[in-house]
């Protein structure tokens, strides 16, 4: 079918379950069996390619793909041609050094010596940007076990909660090298597309809908001001009259993460009849 719009969604992994997650908020049809390697959706003129997350940037960078999902880290590993769009909110990490656990290692301690890992693109480039000469052993995964089998001095690894280094006897040192996260990419100077436009709006909307949340309160007209305050909105609260006199009804967004805070404080101020609802969806 001409037209079509053609997206990169990581077919497994820790990205794969969330990104779909997503994208079925926004409205897309996604696939039912994590098997399937395409999947049509006819209502939105658009076809899903689920994709190893690391091939996804490729993909996209040579224009076979309009635009796709993948992790930060891998974006930048690959080199490709393409450029960060929208950060997702999931799939967080940070990529670390680590050695064995008492080493003590600096930076400066890894010129001449060798570290493995399974990011060498994203390696090269910090090591460079840091003028450390080292030897970047490149390995497929399971990194951790590269210095006990005495094929690394260090490494360099993505790290979520750190229990996989522990595990391994190893410890963090030096600088996080990159903080990643889930994030649409597209090919660098792609003229715009429509169609990719009215998702990354349906996704910024999927963002906002998850991280706030609607309250509605009613207060007394002289602590408006106070009240405001603590719920400013995105571009300042709807005020709106009551029938009982002197009062005011008041409907903002705010932060989920700050709701019950915000509660807190707006019946301190003598607010009351203070309700907190879901988003489903919205755009700014
Ligand atoms: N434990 C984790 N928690 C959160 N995000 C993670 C975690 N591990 C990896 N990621 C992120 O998820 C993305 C994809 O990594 P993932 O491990 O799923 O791919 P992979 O290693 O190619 O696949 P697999 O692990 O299935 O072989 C990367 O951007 C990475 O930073
Ligand atoms: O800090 P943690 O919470 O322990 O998570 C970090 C680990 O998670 C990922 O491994 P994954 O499960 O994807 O296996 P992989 O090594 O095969 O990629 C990553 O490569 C680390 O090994
Ligand atoms: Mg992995």
């Amino acid at each position: 079918m001409p037209d079509q719009l053609r997206i990169a969604v990581p077919n497994k992994g820790q990205l794969a379950e969330p990104a779909s997650a997503m994208l079925r908020e926004a409205g897309y049809r996604q696939r039912k069996d994590s098997r399937d390697l395409v999947l049509v959706d006819p209502d939105n003129q658009t076809e899903f390619f689920f994709l190893r997350p690391r091939d996804i940037a490729v993909y996209v960078g040579e224009g076979i793909l309009q635009a796709g999902i993948t992790g930060r880290d891998m974006l930048i590993d690959s080199g490709a041609q393409v450029e960060e769009v929208l950060p997702l909110g999931f799939g967080a990490s940070t990529f670390r050094f680590a050695a064995r656990d008492g080493a003590s290692m600096k930076l400066d301690d890894l010129r001449g010596k060798r570290v493995a890992t399974s990011f060498a693109g994203l390696l090269r480039g910090y090591l460079d940007e840091h003028g450390i000469d080292a030897r970047v052993i490149h390995l497929d995964g399971a990194v951790e076990s590269a210095i006990q089998l005495g094929v690394a001095d260090a490494i360099a690894d993505v790290v979520s909660t750190g229990t996989t280094l522990r595990n391994a006897g190893l410890e963090i040192f030096g600088d996080p090298i990159l903080e990643s996260e889930a994030v649409v990419i597209r090919q660098r100077d792609a003229a715009d597309d429509p169609k990719l436009e009215q998702m990354l709006r349906r996704l910024r909307g999927v963002l906002v809908a998850r991280d706030y949340v609607m309250m509605d309160y009613d207060v007394h007209a002289e602590h408006l001001d106070d009240a405001i305050a603590l719920t400013p909105g995105m571009e300042g609260p709807t005020v709106s009259p009551l029938h009982r006199e002197g009062w005011v009804a008041v409907r903002a967004m705010v932060p989920r993460a700050s709701a019950q805070q915000i509660m807190d404080d707006l019946w301190q101020i003598g607010a009351r009849a203070i309700l907190v609802t879901d988003i489903y969806a919205c755009r700014l």
